[in-house]
C-alpha cells in the first residue's frame, strides 16, 4: 500500500487550514511537518506552535521531522503539541539511542533520518528500538529539489536491515518524490512518500495524490 503524506512546507501558509483540508479530502495519510532550525539545514521552518494549531484543525496523523541541533531539548514540547512521529538526524543528537527513548516515553512513535551521505549503517544498534526510519532523497532544508537517484541503493539497503531486525517498520522518503521517482522508491522498498511541490504545485490536490498512489 502507498501512503502519502503532503509535505506542508509546500503549502500556502496564509491559507494553511484549507490546504490541510484540501490534501485530507483528497487523499492524504498523513501530514509532515518540517521544523527548520537555521543551524542544522540553512533555513528556518515551524515550531511547536504551528503543530498545536495544526492537531486542534485535525484529526489526521502528525508526522513532525525535526531538523534542528540537540532535538532533544524540543522533544516534549513537540510531543505535549500534539505529534504522531516524531524523528531526529543522527548528526544532530549525541546521544541517539536515548533521545529515541525520550521520543517513545512520550508514547509518540520514534523516528531516525538519514541525510543522503549518511551510511545506512548508522541504524545498526538503534534498529531495534526506532518505529521508523526517514531516509532523505535530497538534502534537507528546503522543497522543490531534485532527486538523487543513489538513495534508492540506500532504501535498500536499510530495508535488509529492517528484515533482518525482523521487525516491521516503515521506511519514509522525502525530497523530490513525484509520480515518476516514487515508484522506484516503492520497488526499492519504502512504504512511506512525502511530497511537497508533487502536491502543493497542483490546482487538483486529488488527481496529484492519485497520480502518487498510481491510481
Ligand atoms: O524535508 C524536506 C526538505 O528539507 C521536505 O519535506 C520537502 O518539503 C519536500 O519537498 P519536495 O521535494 O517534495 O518538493
Amino acid at each position: 500500500m502507498v501512503r502519502i503524506a503532503p509535505s506542508l512546507l509546500a503549502a500556502d501558509f496564509l491559507n494553511l487550514a484549507s490546504e490541510v483540508d484540501s490534501v485530507e479530502k483528497a487523499g492524504a495519510d498523513i501530514l509532515h511537518i518540517d521544523v527548520m532550525d537555521g543551524l542544522f539545514v540553512p533555513n528556518i521552518a515551524m515550531g511547536s506552535n504551528v503543530v498545536s494549531a495544526l492537531r486542534e484543525h485535525t484529526s489526521s496523523e502528525l508526522d513532525v521531522h525535526l531538523m534542528i541541533e540537540n532535538p532533544e531539548r524540543y522533544v516534549a514540547d513537540f510531543c505535549k503539541a500534539g505529534a504522531d512521529m516524531l524523528s531526529v538526524h543522527v548528526e544532530a543528537t549525541t546521544h541517539l539511542h536515548r533521545t529515541i527513548q525520550l521520543i517513545k516515553s512520550h508514547q509518540v512513535k520514534a523516528g531516525v533520518v538519514l541525510n543522503p551521505a549518511t551510511p545506512a549503517s548508522m541504524l545498526n544498534y538503534v534498529i531495534d528500538d526506532v518505529d521508523f526510519v526517514l531516509v532523505m532523497t535530497v538534502n534537507p532544508g528546503f522543497g522543490g529539489q531534485s532527486f538523487i537517484l543513489k538513495m534508492l541503493d540506500k532504501i535498500k539497503a536499510v530495508r535488509r536491515l529492517i528484515e533482518a531486525s525482523g521487525r516491521e517498520i516503515d521506511i519514509e522518503v522525502d525530497g523530490g518524490i513525484n509520480a515518476k521517482t516514487l515508484p522506484l522508491c516503492r520497488e526499492a522498498g519504502a512504504t512511506l512518500f512525502v511530497a511537497g511541490s508533487a502536491i502543493f504545485n497542483e490546482q487538483d490536490r486529488e488527481l496529484a495524490i492519485n497520480r502518487l498512489k498510481g491510481i
